[in-house]
């Protein structure tokens, strides 16, 4: 019978199935950070239990740290933040697992350091205690956001009970615009088939507009599924994929790489594999897309403007519409290239990549940040910051008036001291937009890198294929 990419990687990591039980699953890489790792190694403790297969495991600190340059310990912001850096760093000590650490020269957000390492390959099961592990996907990884208690389950058994989730295709055809990117097709998807649309299900992308995407294109939309509801999100590996992993640090090389690559290539689904749903989508036409709401879903192109409430006629949504509107502190009717911005955040394991760095550098080149908007470049990891540097991106940054900063999560997430002041608006290249999300009271707009870079210049949310 065909079977599709989640098929093929479900069956080859199926311990056990049995009649009326959860299904349990190899898991070939267990991925982990200090913000949701704390209890499951005290789990281990209690229980005197040691870590199944230490090398399987990578920690790595990015939740909490601190992106000023330079960065020392002092510099965490909180009591918490330092408990969750100094309890990651003994784990990682007393359970023999590799740690890349605060000022290590491969530190990063785990979903950017993973790939690009090498420790997460095309064909694997990757877990993590989080959510946008859906990432890892992009590679044709069935790759997993876990809890805190499943942490510690992986950690003592390798395995993972997991109720086989339904497949969905999304099939994204057609040729994107200059300027219209991987975030905008995601953004896209979210806006038309909602929030919710991949509840239950692994969605697997598809089609002509995702294969021409680079590996780091692919994550962006990967690492959105989860925005659209999904366990997880996946790309078919083809040659940009091997080509992609190939020379990676923890990748095979040699005549295993060859062999490795040739499996890969089967991963693809089988012409005729049936999922359980499946959409469309052409992006011909799209152009790119900016969320004026407080979920991920409620979107509007950068040409339109922010929807009226007293247009919709369910009572519910126009209830939800208001209230969004009002915490956005928007007006029904604005135009989205009026709407001015205090704060441009370009960073998280969504868009800081070397290339979401290269696009928005090149909105930067040459120009200004608007007076009284403040920016910041929060690369992915520390290689990417790197090879930014090298490449002169970080120089194209400062000299437009962007703070150049250290890797971590930093303002996708308000728990390291990069946060939004009350009512502040941003325009942010991270997946999350719910209240708060980026600090209390404050106001997240999602867009592409290069929106972002282009509206810090403009002072309002701009249009790059203006520019
Ligand atoms: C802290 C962590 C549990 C969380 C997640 O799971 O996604 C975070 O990474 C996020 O993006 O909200
Ligand atoms: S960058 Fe944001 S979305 Fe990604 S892992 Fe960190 S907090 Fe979560």
């Amino acid at each position: 019978m065909p079977r599709t990419m989640f098929e093929k990687i479900w069956d080859a990591h199926v311990v056990r199935d049995e009649p009326g039980e959860v299904p349990m699953l190899y898991i070939d890489r267990h991925l982990t950070h200090e913000a949701t790792s704390p209890q499951a190694f005290a789990g281990l403790r209690a229980r005197k239990l040691p870590v199944h297969r230490p090398d399987s495991v990578v920690a790595v600190i990015d939740h909490n740290v601190p992106t000023v340059p330079g960065r020392r310990l002092i510099d965490v912001v909180d009591d918490q933040s330092v408990m969750c850096i100094e309890t990651m760093e003994e784990n990682a000590r007393d359970f023999g697992v590799k740690l890349l650490d605060m000022n290590d020269a491969d530190q990063g957000i785990v979903h950017v350091v993973g790939p690009e390492l090498g420790l997460s390959l095309p064909g694997m099961t990757v877990v993590c205690g989080d959510s946008h592990t859906s990432t890892h996907g992009a590679l044709g990884i069935f790759a997993v956001g876990i809890g805190t208690s499943e942490v510690e389950h992986v950690l003592a058994t390798q395995c993972l009970l997991q109720q086989k989730p339904r497949t969905m295709n999304i099939v994204v055809d057609g040729v994107l615009a200059p300027g219209v990117t991987a975030k905008d097709i995601a953004l896209a998807v979210i806006r038309k088939l909602g929030t919710d649309v991949g509840t239950h299900h692994v969605i697997e992308f598809s089609g002509s507009a995702v294969r021409s995407l680079t590996i780091e294109g692919r994550m962006t939309l990967c690492n959105m599924a989860i925005e659209a509801g999904a366990r997880a999100g996946m790309v078919a590996p083809d040659d940009v994929t091997i080509e992609y992993v190939r020379g990676r640090r923890f990748a095979p090389s040699g005549e295993l790489f060859e062999l490795a690559a040739a499996q890969w290539k089967q991963l693809a689904s089988d012409p005729g594999a049936r999922f359980d749903a499946e959409h469309h989508l052409d992006v011909g036409e799209l152009v790119p897309q900016v969320t004026w709401g407080t979920n991920p879903g409620m979107v509007a192109d950068v040409t339109g403007t922010v929807p009226d409430p007293a247009a919709e006629s369910d009572p519910a949504t126009r209830a939800g519409l208001e209230q969004a509107l009002e915490y956005m502190g928007l007006e029904p009717g604005q135009r989205i290239q009026d709407v001015g911005v205090d704060t441009v955040f370009i960073g998280s394991c969504t868009n800081s990549r070397l290339e979401d760095l290269r696009i928005a550098a090149g909105f930067a080149a040459g120009k200004r940040v608007a007076e009284g908007v403040r920016a910041i470049v929060v690369p992915g990891s520390m290689n990417v910051r790197r090879q930014a540097e090298e490449e002169g991106l970080a120089d194209i940054f400062r000299e437009a008036g962007f703070e150049w900063r250290e890797a971590g999560c930093s303002m996708c997430i308000a728990m390291n001291g990069d946060r939004l002041a009350p009512g502040e608006r941003c325009a942010s290249t991270s997946n999350r937009n719910f209240e708060g999300r980026q600090g209390r009271g404050g106001r997240t707009h999602l867009v592409s890198p290069g929106t972002a870079a282009a509206t810090a210049v403009a002072g309002r949310f701009a249009d790059v294929r203006d520019l």
